[in-house]
């Protein structure tokens, strides 16, 4: 069935142009270099690998390009004084090691700290918000923040209308579609869905015989993360971590980097020149690709070959409820390729890397590993397994207190989403705390919530560099250690705020929590030489995700003899239309 789903994932993509299959072979390849952008840069920056953009197409957006920067810039002189400054850019090519390259967090963070008042102005028309009771009070006003106003173009990236760039009337129709596929009751339906027993039997089979193995873990997490989301959400297996270069982790790897010119080059006139840079045209073997596995997909639920109900179901079933209304119908028949791409992209941006940070927090904090195995252990056992197994129910997962406290922990040291935005819908007033003047925000200005700053205060988190799990353990259970205090928990801001909060957020943390405890309950894990130190460098670039730099290898060994491998409980619906 692996090679039969690939077979058919390749077959999308070769039907759809000549070139794409060598590059799906490309994005494999880049599949495991360091990574960039977001899943909101998939609204600031949507990108698809594949077919070559009509060289017509590229001298027409360029010479557009270069008109919009003469207009504003005044004059041809202003004009390369901005292109120099685009080569000298930290994130050109050419300056990769540059010095100067700092992670946007960390640049806000140093904003964040030095600011004076609730509000500091950053370039453009951008608002800092430092102050929580102002940071909350944004966040929950719908009625005056309700979108993120991220730059887009939708006719030219089919698949920028993905809930996160969605915006008022279309925003509020995909969101209450999508929400129940993300309820307790759904999420418990899914549970022996996980690819887990994959992530053991692929970890294991790279140790083969050996006592350790030195394993790239932030590769396998996004393998592993691509097959959990396509069995969970989408009843498709994918194999992502059997077949590394597997199309759909291909698509999403590539999406995520930074690796074409042209991609490096709009991201920066976003900065310079966001309506001129949203005409760069995308290419769209990748939108081409999500939307034939979306048809298949549709064909195969419409002939009742599904084996559970899933995300795309409920999306269709809803498209279906709204034949009263043709326009809504079809606006949601539209979105349902882009929902889908930019599911399996947040597994990849968010919920892999907090699994490969909380792994490497871990190889360094031994003490905590042990303490997190031990609960492991006790809950296995009670789950009535001990074989080698990970054998957790949907129950025990949700007593296991110090699991909980870990991820919450790895969460707030490395929010994947390390910054929240909104963006003005009229003129307003914050009005002023603590002795600060009211703040006016004008029409159109982009406020700016720096995450990663405020889980790294230590007003609220003291010792903030420190991997603590325990600070989050209820009080009753801390046994004298210092939790936060209930006030300072307004600070813990992961999954963001309001209405506009991470609308998977549970199944977020579920998957978080089934992918550490099958790898902490099977392996123990330690630094090796390849290991990079505490804190890791992160990637450099625009973008408000918190990405690792680079690779992150850890020393994998088994803590006990291995079990019998586990059969695919999904049946695969595309297997049909395969070759
Ligand atoms: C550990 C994993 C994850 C974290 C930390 C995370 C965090 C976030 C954050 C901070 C936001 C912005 C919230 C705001 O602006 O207030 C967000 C939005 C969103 N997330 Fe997640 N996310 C995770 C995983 C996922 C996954 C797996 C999916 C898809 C299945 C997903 C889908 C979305 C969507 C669609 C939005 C936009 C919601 C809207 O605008 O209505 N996230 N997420």
């Amino acid at each position: 069935m692996a090679a039969a789903l690939l077979t058919t994932v390749t077959s999308v993509a070769s039907r759809t142009t000549a070139t794409s299959v060598s590059s799906l072979t490309t994005a494999a390849s880049v599949a495991t270099l360091p990574t960039s952008n977001s899943v909101a840069a998939l609204a600031m920056e949507h990108t698809c690998s594949g077919n070559v953009t009509p060289l017509w197409t590229v001298t027409g957006s360029l010479a557009l390009v270069i008109l919009a920067l003469v207009v504003r810039t005044g004059s041809l002189a202003g004009l390369f004084g901005k292109l120099a400054a685009l080569v000298r850019s930290p994130r050109a090519p050419s300056a990769a090691s540059a010095p100067a390259e700092v992670p946007e967090a960390l640049l806000l963070q140093e904003a964040y700290r030095a600011a004076g008042g609730p509000c500091v102005a950053l370039r453009g028309r951008q608002l800092l918000v430092t102050r929580l009771d102002v940071i909350h009070r944004v966040c929950h006003d719908h009625g005056l923040f309700p979108n993120r106003g991220l730059p887009k173009n939708e006719k030219a990236n089919p698949l920028s209308l993905h809930l996160f760039s969605l915006e008022d009337k279309r925003w509020s129709v995909v969101r209450a579609v999508m929400s129940p596929a993300f309820t307790q009751a759904k999420l418990k339906a899914v549970f022996p869905l996980h690819a887990t027993g994959t992530l053991q039997n692929i970890v294991d089979s790279t140790i083969g015989d050996q006592l350790y193995a030195d394993v790239e873990i932030k590769d396998v997490m996004e393998r592993f993360v691509t097959d959990d989301v396509g069995r969970t959400l989408f009843g498709v297996e994918c194999r992502a971590l059997e077949r590394p270069g597997n199309p759909m982790h291909a698509h999403c790897a590539e999406a995520f980097s930074n690796s074409a010119w042209w991609r490096r080059l709009r991201q920066r006139l976003m900065d310079v020149c966001p309506r001129v840079a949203v005409h760069i045209p995308y290419r769209n073997s990748t939108a081409r690709f999500f939307q034939k596995i979306v048809r298949d997909l549709r064909t195969a639920r419409e002939a009742k070959k599904s084996s559970h109900s899933t995300l795309l179901d409920s999306m269709i079933q809803a498209e279906n409820e709204m034949e009263k209304d043709a326009a809504q119908g079809r606006m949601l028949r539209s979105v349902h390729a882009p929902q889908m791409f930019a599911t399996f992209r947040a597994g990849f941006e968010a919920t892999a890397p907090t699994l490969a940070f909380a792994l490497l927090e871990l190889a360094h904090n031994q003490d905590v590993q042990r303490r997190l195995q031990e609960e492991l252990d006790l809950h296995a056992q009670q789950d009535g397994g001990d074989a080698g197994e990970a054998v957790f129910t949907a129950q025990s997962l949700a007593d296991m207190t110090y699991l909980d406290c870990v991820v919450k922990e790895t969460l707030r040291k490395y929010p994947p989403n390390a910054t929240l935005i909104r963006h003005a819908s009229s003129r307003c007033t914050l009005p002023g705390t603590e002795g600060d003047e009211a703040v006016t925000v004008e029409e159109g200005t982009r406020l700016v919530v720096p995450v990663y700053a405020v889980h790294h205060d230590p007003a609220y988190f003291p010792e903030p560099e420190a991997f603590r799990p325990e600070r989050f353990l209820p009080a009753a259970e801390s046994r004298g250690d210092s939790t936060v205090a209930p006030a300072n928990l307004k600070a813990y801001l992961p999954f963001g705020l309001g209405r506009r909060h991470c609308v998977a957020r549970r199944f977020a943390l579920q998957e978080v929590k089934m992918g550490l405890a099958a790898v902490l309950h099977r392996f123990h894990v330690s630094p090796c030489a390849a290991t990079p130190s505490l804190p890791p460098p992160f990637l450099a670039g625009r973008s408000i995700v918190l990405a690792l730099k680079d690779h992150c290898t850890l020393r994998v060994s088994p803590r006990r003899p291995r079990g019998p491998e586990p059969s695919s409980p999904v049946s695969t619906v595309l297997n049909k239309s395969l070759p």
